[in-house]
């Protein structure tokens, strides 16, 4: 059944990804703080998410809120990560919260869990022959301040479920690149999250049912060290792409 889906963050690579593959499924309202550059469905509000009134109209009759917006550098400094990454999205779940949305799906990160990759792990863990395996079970572990300001955001998830019943997903998204994996980067490449998959991770975001999870946003890579046994169980993600199949397959 199509929902009525607020997409934060949309002018972006992930948001432009999700409505690529989902534009006719679902009616969108849009809010990103820079206009669009081309036509995108829906309706398209330019607004900052930090901004608390922007927020709460953009809230307005809405289901499932998808929230991507924030610097998404993993060298962002201290002031853009806690006032776009953490500030903007205490905002986006407090007004989820007071319009009665019923999910939101928040777009963590690997960074957020970057420092399990020692030197001692790395680069074995990045190859298919270590068993080395995150299931989201594990705490954070940021391997920088974005990575810190992401941790942030799954914490903020967790309260807004526990206190007010809002249904979060945590979706630590892996290395999201059009066409084929990152090249010479196996690290990428054991993350790799094709546009295809990205968009139908968030549909079965918006479309299944669940408390508060934190699960991982990659493709069925052979190389992967992150686990996307809960995305497929609780989500029902199921996956179409490979880092290690690009070659023979340029549709993703
Ligand atoms: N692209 C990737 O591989 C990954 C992305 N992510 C996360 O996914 C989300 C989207 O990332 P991308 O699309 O790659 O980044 P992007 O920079 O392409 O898109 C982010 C969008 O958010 C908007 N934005 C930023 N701060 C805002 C604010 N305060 N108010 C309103 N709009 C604001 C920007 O204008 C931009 O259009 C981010 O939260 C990022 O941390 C996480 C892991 C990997
Ligand atoms: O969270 C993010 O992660 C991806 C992958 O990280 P990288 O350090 O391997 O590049 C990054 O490309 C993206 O910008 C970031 O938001």
């Amino acid at each position: 059944m199509a929902q009525s889906v607020l997409l934060t963050g949309a002018a972006g690579r992930v948001g432009q990804a999700i409505l690529g593959g989902l534009a006719d499924d679902h009616e969108w309202r849009l809010i990103d703080r820079d206009p669009p550059t081309d036509d995108q469905p829906g309706e398209f509000v330019v607004g900052d998410i930090t901004d608390e009134e922007s927020v709460r109209e953009a809230m307005e009759g809405i289901d499932v809120v998808i929230h991507l917006a924030g610097d998404p550098r993993p060298e962002a400094p201290w002031d853009s990560v806690l006032t776009n990454n953490i500030d903007g999205t205490q905002t986006v779940f407090e007004a989820a919260a007071d319009a009665g949305v019923e999910k939101v799906a928040f777009a963590s990160s690997n960074h957020a869990v970057g420092a399990y990759e020692t030197d001692e792990r790395t680069p074995e863990m990045y190859r298919s022959h270590d068993d080395y395996l995150l299931d989201g079970t594990e705490l954070p572990r940021p391997s920088n301040l974005y990575g810190v300001s992401k941790a942030a955001g799954e914490s903020l998830g967790r309260y807004y479920h526990d206190e007010y019943g809002l249904s979060v997903v945590c979706v630590r998204i892996g290395n999201l690149t059009q066409g084929h994996p990152p090249i010479d980067y196996e690290r990428g490449q054991a993350m790799w999250l094709s546009y295809r998959d990205c968009a139908h991770l968030f549909d079965c975001c918006i479309r299944a049912d669940y408390g508060y999870e934190i699960v991982y946003g990659i493709s069925d890579n052979d190389r992967k060290y992150y686990s996307i046994d809960r995305a497929r169980e609780v989500l029902d993600y199921e996956p179409q792409d490979n880092s290690a199949h690009h070659d023979d397959d340029t549709s993703a």
